[in-house]
């Protein structure tokens, strides 16, 4: 049974195995455009506080849960962060909602009027315990750990000048997502992420809820102890002049409990604007996620969704 490659985040830090490491991480982004991350500094601790917390609000009443959607967020774009209901969003054309509820954060500015920017409205600490606490310490973890480091070496792989992740990812766009999938939910539609990359942390659970297209076929990834899965996304595709390819994936969770999930989206500077070092693709950042997230909007899918039959 094909199986993701594992790449060690720690074997790419250490001059011994830098290399050897480097070699594997192509393949893995060549052949897959998806791995595993393991060695990769986030305390499991953490990313359990999140989860529990995750779980916690998502069993708050609905009528709670929706004091803290999209309008009241009051950012550009409105679906950019906040509370979004059982089947409220749409990720490929062909199907319908998505058996599945979000609460979207990102980095938080206190009056940053750009698109994406802002500061997020949580419930407060009696309302949701420890929920807005633990998401954002793991997110402080991520930015200063495992982004950096791994935006460097996806960057060097595709042939961008050195320095080119550290000039365009200071700061990242970051969209980061807490999903509670309910028990025999059901399939949430194939797409691919409009990112540079994506990083995955799932709950550690006897199914295998996420499923990634290679050659043909749908392959389960399981999730396996202390890794995150990370996925290229339609940016790293158009920056290595369609060389590496987004991947496909869905989520179809049909476990006898429920399943929460913590994806990263890791975008660059929302004021860049950048091109492939062979001139194929030239875009602006807030151009092409406002583009991605009107798509999601008016029901077209998410990333090139619409490609995918
Ligand atoms: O929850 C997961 O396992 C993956 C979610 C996903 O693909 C997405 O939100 O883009
Ligand atoms: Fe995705």
């Amino acid at each position: 049974m094909t199986t993701l490659p594992q790449i060690s985040l720690e074997n790419l830090a250490t001059d011994k195995t830098r290399a050897e490491e480097r070699k594997r991480l192509r393949m893995a982004c060549k052949d897959y455009g998806f791995f595993y991350l393991v060695q990769h500094g986030i305390p499991m601790e953490q990313i359990a506080r999140a989860i529990d917390a995750a779980r916690r609000f998502f069993a708050l009443p609905q009528s709670i849960k929706e004091r803290f959607g999209h309008v009241a967020q009051g950012i550009y774009p409105t679906i950019a962060r906040g509370y979004s209901p059982l089947h409220g969003e749409i990720l490929h054309p062909d199907a319908g909602g998505d058996p599945k509820e979000v609460f979207d954060l990102g980095i938080d500015n206190e009056g940053d009027r750009r698109p994406f920017g802002g500061s997020t409205l949580f419930p407060d600490e009696a309302l949701a315990p420890g929920f807005a606490r633990s998401l954002l310490a793991l997110q402080a973890t991520v930015l200063h750990g495992v982004i950096p480091q791994l935006g460097t070496e996806l960057a060097d792989l595709i042939g961008l000048e050195q320095g080119w992740f550290r000039r365009h990812f200071t700061p990242p766009t970051l969209g980061q997502r807490v999903i509670r999938y309910p028990a025999r939910g059901g399939t949430c539609a194939k797409h691919t992420d409009g990112g540079f990359f994506t990083l995955l942390l799932q709950e550690e659970l006897p199914t295998r809820s996420l499923q990634v297209w290679l050659r043909g076929r749908w392959i389960p990834v399981p999730s396996l102890p202390d890794s995150l899965v990370v996925n290229l996304g339609d940016m790293f595709q158009a920056l290595s002049d369609d060389r590496f390819k987004s991947t496909p994936h869905q989520v179809a969770h049909n476990g006898l409990s429920d399943r929460i999930s913590l994806p990263f989206f890791i975008y660059p500077d929302i004021d860049a604007s950048l091109t492939s070092r062979q001139r194929r693709h030239t875009f602006s950042v807030a151009e092409m996620m406002l583009g991605n997230m009107a798509s999601i909007e008016t029901g077209n899918g998410a990333g090139r969704a619409r490609e995918l039959q």
